[in-house]
């Protein structure tokens, strides 16, 4: 029989990522479920801040399992501080994960809620060398999850839908993805929680500064059906820039064609 990937099935699932994967059954692991009702108040914790150049992203692949969006980590190009974080870490990619339904799919679950979608943006800490060398220490990673919900009003950027881009419809391909800054994804409030945790999928490290924000960002459902280009764009009410148009177009109409049933 030949070796099964891991996966989400029931023969491959969670429950038996620790046969390949013994750390899956580590005490730090994640996702968890937050009750802000436990969560304690830390006043030592400060702010958290992304400086990242939209110069440094640079492909989108597809690999049939989510859709993730990779950046140049080569030196500190673009680079997430501050908050539970002493040192600055480098951005590496980004990617989501997404349930077969709107009322499902994030991995952590808040005072009960599932969101839609989780869309993780992954950093290490340069000290290590590496990223291989990162994630075998407890402060090697560094992630930021944003919530997303199916909402009726969605953030502006979120807002258009852009022309199909033909090259990333097929899983497996790679296309050009630059000029994108994934700041302009985040919520309105940079409130967030923070845990010791680890990778929510194989290899299950137990290397990451969990920086989950508290309030979702919204896309609205009704934009994945029309995503034909007879959808006039309104003049947004706080227009944004030409360039954060252009990618969020692009981002968001890779979101909508990569999330079912969004
Ligand atoms: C040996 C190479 C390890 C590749 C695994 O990389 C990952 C896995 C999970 C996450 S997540 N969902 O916890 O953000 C981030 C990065
Ligand atoms: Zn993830």
């Amino acid at each position: 029989m030949a070796q099964s990937v891991w996966g989400y099935d029931s023969d491959n699932g969670p429950e038996r990522w620790h046969e390949n994967y013994p750390l899956a059954k580590g005490d730090k692991q994640s996702p968890i479920e937050i009750n802000s009702k436990d969560v304690r108040h830390d006043s030592s914790l400060g702010a958290w801040h992304a400086s990242y150049d939209p110069g440094a992203a640079k492909t989108i692949l597809n690999n049939g399992r989510t859709c993730r969006v990779v950046f140049d980590d080569t030196f500190d190009r673009s680079v997430l501080r501050g908050g539970p974080l002493t040192e600055a870490y480098r951005l590496r990619q980004l990617h989501l994960h997404w349930g077969s339904s709107d009322d499902h799919g994030s991995e952590h679950v808040i005072d009960g809620v599932k969101y839609a979608a989780e869309l993780h943006m992954v950093h290490w800490n340069p000290k290590h060398g590496n990223f291989a060398g990162a994630l075998k220490q407890p402060d090697g990673v560094a992630v930021v999850g944003i919530f997303l919900k199916v909402g009726q009003n969605p953030k502006p950027e979120m807002k258009r839908i852009l022309e199909e881009i033909d090259n990333i419809k097929t899983k497996g391909k790679e296309a050009p993805f630059q000029h994108f800054d994934p700041s302009i994804l985040f919520p309105k409030s940079r409130d967030y929680w923070t845990y010791h945790g680890s990778f929510t999928t194989p290899p299950c490290e137990e290397c990451i500064t969990w920086i989950l924000l508290r309030e979702p960002i919204e896309v609205s459902s009704d934009q994945a059906e029309n995503s034909t280009a007879d959808f006039i764009p309104k003049v947004p009410k706080n227009p944004v820039t030409r360039e954060e148009e252009l990618q969020m177009k692009i981002f968001h109409w890779y979101l909508m064609k990569e999330l079912p049933n969004f």
